[in-house]
């Protein structure tokens, strides 16, 4: 058996490939977008609210009836030679189902209820939620958030569970499950409901020594900790482990072999790691796509502010990984696409380029600092390092002559600056940074925009060869759950992605943007001002206890 499959589900579209488990070598693929894309505005003309940002969950079983068969009819190889599967997803992205394991979202009377829908990591109805968990929190010297930048962000797991307590107690009521969409999936592969380490020490205030926090629900609802209780628990599986085989119900609908073993789901931007192989500490991975998440792993756990979080054993076994974001960073770029004049996408469509291609091309004529703009990057608030979701974008320096390929450079700048921030938390807390490496989508679309990054990080950065590192992670897992590896490391070994190339940062433009990204902290300082200061107060609090 030499090969494996991994699937990754991101934000727009899943992707199905067949791996070679001795080479990393790509033997077949399928991308299958969401045919429903994210809902951000109505459900069956019933209008939602605005920060929503839902899902249907028959978008990701398309990817599997229509993703599987395709991939491996391409790869040209018969089922029998799979090792095992494995699956990535992005995260918080939140499932509610019945016993059956039935998304709510299929059941007639919900149809237009939009709590019964997936809610993307992106949904931002928990804002209030997330704030008042902080508050609460902070009343109790900032207690459980350590391992969590000493924030709650409206994205993760349990602002969502109480977005439900609080507007959909209908939904509550038939809901037997609230899962990771990654966990559904792997559940419904299997037929048994599993949850990931990974994606719950991330996303639900869970460490394998203490379980849940339990005192902290019991402060925040009444009702919270029999919800947790009965809805969010499920048999622990660890990456690295076998969550369990392929169900004969699922492998008669997949063309896979019943028993085929499957691994437990892990984060996507955390099964990039795994593809690039960055798995020692001292590298940052930059995952780049319509948000980008900034990975290390360590081999102890500090309390960072303004991170996503730490957590053990998530990625490799044994070691801390620690997780930071922006999110908004292919979206703040395709935000600018959208505001092309006609003449540019005309312009785009006859030379059968994107408008993305075509603003890249045209911001590359400037040189570093002559748009005159420098813009904060927070149009979907910040996630790291403020964690603030409510937090808006700026935009400095505009004068009538300014075009759109301007702003759409100042755009990828004030997202570098946005990775300088993160880098320089990381680094005042003793994570040193020797390498850099980039995955995801975007830096294999857009040359000019890591030569902005290597510019201002001023830092050489090492691209993946691959634009789907995430789903060469997920069958490194599916080959570990199914013994064609004996160990993570050896797996990863055999099966990561070469470099494309390594951008260098020019000096010349080292020095402009170091003035720019003092303009560009001042924004930060000023704009996020009064975060800022809560942060300070209530790390000045947890140093004292
Ligand atoms: N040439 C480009 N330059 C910059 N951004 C791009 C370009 N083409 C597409 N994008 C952005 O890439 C993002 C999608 O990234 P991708 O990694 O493919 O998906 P996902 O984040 O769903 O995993 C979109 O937000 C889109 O706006
Ligand atoms: O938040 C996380 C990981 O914790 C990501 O899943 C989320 O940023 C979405 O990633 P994509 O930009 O869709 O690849």
């Amino acid at each position: 058996m030499t090969y494996a499959i991994g699937i990754d589900f991101g934000t727009a579209s899943g992707r199905v490939l067949i791996v070679h488990i001795e080479t990393g070598e790509v033997a077949g693929m399928r991308v299958v977008p969401y045919k429903s894309g994210t809902i951000t505005s109505s459900l069956a003309d019933k209008a939602i609210p605005h920060p929503f940002a839902l899902q249907d969950a028959k978008d990701y079983m398309d990817v599997l009836r229509a993703g599987i068969p395709e991939a491996v009819k391409k790869a040209g190889i018969h089922p029998d030679q799979i090792v095992g599967l494995g699956v990535d997803f992005t995260s918080s992205t939140v499932v509610v189902a019945d016993d059956q394991l039935t998304p709510l979202s299929e059941k007639e009377k919900f149809k237009t209820n939009p709590h019964a829908y997936v809610k993307l990591w992106k949904h931002h109805g928990a804002s209030k939620e997330a704030a008042d968990m902080f508050e609460v929190a902070r009343m109790n010297k900032n207690r459980w958030l350590g391992n969590y930048g000493y924030n709650v962000s409206s994205e993760w797991m349990i602002p969502k569970v109480m977005e439900l307590l609080n507007n959909a107690p209908e939904i509550l009521k038939e809901t037997a499950y609230i899962m990771e969409a990654g966990d559904w999936i792997v559940s419904t592969l299997i037929q048994e409901n599993v949850r990931s380490n990974c994606a719950r020490g991330f996303k639900t205030f869970w460490n394998e020594e203490d379980g849940f926090f339990y005192d902290y629900y019991e402060q925040l609802h009444p009702k919270l900790p029999s919800i947790i209780k009965e809805k969010l628990e499920g048999r622990l599986v660890k990456i690295g482990e076998k969550a369990g085989e392929l169900s004969n119900e699922m492998s008669k609908t997949l063309g896979l072999p019943a028993g085929l073993p499957v691994a437990p789901a892990i984060i996507d931007a955390h099964s990039a790691l795994l593809g690039v192989g960055s798995e020692r500490k001292n590298q940052l991975t930059m995952v780049m796509g319509t948000s980008t998440c900034h990975l290390m792993l360590h081999d102890e756990q500090k309390q960072i502010p303004g991170i996503s979080g730490s957590v053990k054993d998530a990625i490799i076994p044994g070691l801390f990984a620690y997780e930071a974001g922006q999110s908004a960073v292919g979206d703040l770029f395709a935000y600018a696409v959208k505001q092309a004049p006609n003449e540019y996408t005309e312009e785009a469509s006859n030379r059968h380029i994107s408008v993305h291609q075509l603003l890249e091309e045209k911001a590359a004529e400037k040189r570093a600092g002559e748009t005159g703009l420098v813009a904060l990057d927070w149009h979907n608030g910040n996630r790291s390092v403020l964690s603030d979701s409510d937090l808006s974008g700026l935009l400095l320096g505009l004068t009538l002559h300014t075009k759109i390929e301007d702003i759409y450079r100042a755009y990828m700048e004030a997202t570098a600056f946005g990775t300088k921030m993160i880098m320089r938390s990381y680094e005042d807390w003793g994570m040193q940074i020797d390498e850099v490496f980039a995955c995801g989508g975007l830096p294999q679309k857009n040359a000019l925009l890591m030569q902005i990054y290597a510019d201002i990080l001023n830092k050489p950065i090492h691209i993946s060869a691959s634009d789907y590192a995430p789903a060469i992670g997920a069958a490194i897992l599916g080959t570990v759950a199914g013994g064609g590896h004996r160990t993570m490391e050896e797996a990863v070994q055999k099966m990561k992605q070469p470099f494309l190339k390594t951008v260098y940062p020019i000096s010349e433009n080292v020095k402009i943007y170091q003035s720019l990204f003092e303009i560009y902290h001042e924004m930060h300082d000023f704009h996020g001002f009064e975060r800022i200061n809560m942060m300070k107060r209530l790390h000045e609090l947890a140093a004292r206890d």
